[in-house]
């Protein structure tokens, strides 16, 4: 029987998805005190160009605040869980008034709440709402209380749990839609995607990459649908690093530290 030649099959192009904190950096006491390393956002650049740029964050945080703790790089960002979207080509998209109105209501409906118990944190987003009781766990209840009550006034938006926090997010956005938005444009199209994220919030986001046909990566214990889990923060930062390198190495990809020709080099004849 003649025998077909074995064809080779190119090895699968990442789109590499992660969230912020808890899963890039530790988590802190309040939002403002976490430690962002120094060479987080050197390594994060690396491993963005090794990828040939399709690397973005879906944070609950605000896009401005990602920026403000990895400047000076400006990466994809979905923030505010999906609320708001800057794309791979640098464009930042119309925050739905609906949903900027709104979470400004929401607040305000909070405001009560937060003079009552000032050692709650009152985080308003442009289009979402968070109230941290993690200086006061015994308040829980009461946030979930208030925030049900706040978010029924306003049909727009559902209240998501997450860790020592709640937050109002508007209906219909999560960090699963982002992710499949980012799916559909260049550089992330036709990749596989990866998620890695910590948090409940971060399970949308795990069944849409799997559904694209990818993983999730889920970083520490509790239910998940995502298929893989990993230990730690500082394993997320090796996992990057190493799925960077690997992609460069696949498409001998060279990534130059710094010019190697001086000016007055160029000149000499
Ligand atoms: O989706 P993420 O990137 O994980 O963002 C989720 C929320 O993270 C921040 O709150 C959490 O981290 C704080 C700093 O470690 C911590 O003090 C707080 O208890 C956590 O809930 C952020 O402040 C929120 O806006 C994000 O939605």
């Amino acid at each position: 029987m003649p025998q077909s030649a074995p064809v080779a099959t190119p090895p699968a192009q990442l789109a590499i998805f992660t969230d912020f904190d808890g899963t890039l950096v530790e988590l802190a006491e309040t939002p403002n005190s976490i430690d962002v390393p120094d060479t987080l956002a050197e390594q994060l650049g690396q491993t963005a160009r090794e990828l040939n740029l399709a690397f973005a964050v879906l944070t609950g945080r605000e896009i401005a605040d990602i920026d403000r703790f990895l400047a000076p790089l400006v990466l994809p960002v979905a923030g505010a869980h999906g609320t708001q979207r800057r794309r791979a080509d640098g464009v930042l998209e119309a925050i739905d008034p609906d949903s900027l109105e709104g979470a400004e209501r929401v607040a305000e409906a909070l405001g009560p709440l937060i003079a009552a118990y000032p050692e709650l944190i009152l985080e308003t987003k442009r289009g979402a709402v968070a109230v941290h009781f993690r200086q006061a766990p015994e308040l829980e209840a009461t946030v979930h209380e208030a925030m049900q009550g706040a978010i029924e006034i306003n049909n727009h938006f559902v209240l998501v749990p997450g860790k020592m926090v709640y937050e109002a997010r508007p209906r219909g956005v999560s960090k699963g839609e982002a992710l499949r938005a980012f799916m559909l444009e260049e550089p992330f199209v036709g990749r596989t995607p990866v998620f890695i994220g910590d948090d409940v919030t971060d399970e949308d986001a795990f069944i849409a990459a799997q559904d694209l046909g990818g993983v999730g990566i889920k970083l520490g214990d509790g239910d998940t649908a995502a298929r893989m889990r990993i230990a730690d923060v500082g394993s997320v930062r090796a996992l990057l690093q190493g799925l960077g390198d690997i992609a460069a190495r696949e498409q001998e990809l060279v990534v130059p530290e710094r010019e190697t020709i001086e000016p007055e080099q160029e000149l000499a004849h």
